[in-house]
């Protein structure tokens, strides 16, 4: 089998933290400034990082236009946190010239958690996964609605925040609220990668 090639969007974000989580999963990697870069890819992830920065960026590089063509023909892609946000067809609480890439039939809302409580940390349960996945959650947006062909596969449990969907997925599209790229466990990049190798 022709090995398997997965890029890192890498104009801005944890992107490092993405490569080793795929790297242990066993596939190529290859990070992602320049659409010749883009075209290498069998697979794409969006990391965490900002995601206004990361569309103006985008935009610069002329990168822009090529995501939103692989995504809609289908290129497996997947994004955490303000890579959930960059997939999403409409956002809440962006800036005013927010540019995202698109493709994900949901509406998230940016920084959703409150100022308060910018950053936590515990165990979610996951769709498809065995035992519960450590959930690292930075400044996160959640998503707010999902249209009929979305999946919801993990939504907060307890607290004020409780069933507020934070990871989804449409057809080759994959979505996380949270940082699963943190904290040495790769079964969200593993059931990513079996993705892509199936897509
Ligand atoms: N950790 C993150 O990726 C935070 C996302 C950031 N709040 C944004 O709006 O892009």
């Amino acid at each position: 089998m022709l090995s398997t090639t997965i890029g890192v969007f890498a104009l801005q974000g944890d992107v490092r933290e993405h490569l080793a989580a795929l790297e242990a999963v066993g596939v190529t990697t290859l990070t992602v400034r320049r659409p010749e870069e883009l075209a290498r890819c069998d697979g794409l992830v969006i990391p965490g990082g900002e995601s206004t920065t990361m569309g103006k960026l985008a935009r610069i590089f002329g990168l822009l236009d090529p995501l939103r063509e692989r995504i809609a023909t289908g290129m497996p892609t997947f994004g955490t946190c303000a890579g959930m946000i960059m997939l999403a067809d409409r956002v809440l609480d962006g800036t005013a010239d927010q540019e995202t890439i698109g493709g994900l039939d949901i509406t998230v809302r940016r920084n959703a958690f409150g100022r308060q409580v910018h950053s936590f940390e515990g165990p979610l349960t996951m769709t498809g996964l065995a035992e519960p996945v450590h959930a690292v959650f930075i400044r996160a947006p959640w998503v707010e609605s999902v249209g009929d062909d979305v999946e919801v596969l993990a939504r907060v449990e307890g607290g004020e925040a409780h069933g507020r969907i934070v990871a989804v997925r449409q057809g080759n599209l994959m979505a996380t609220s949270f940082h699963p790229e943190v904290g040495g466990d790769a079964r969200v990049h593993r059931s990513f990668v079996d993705l892509v190798r199936s897509a």
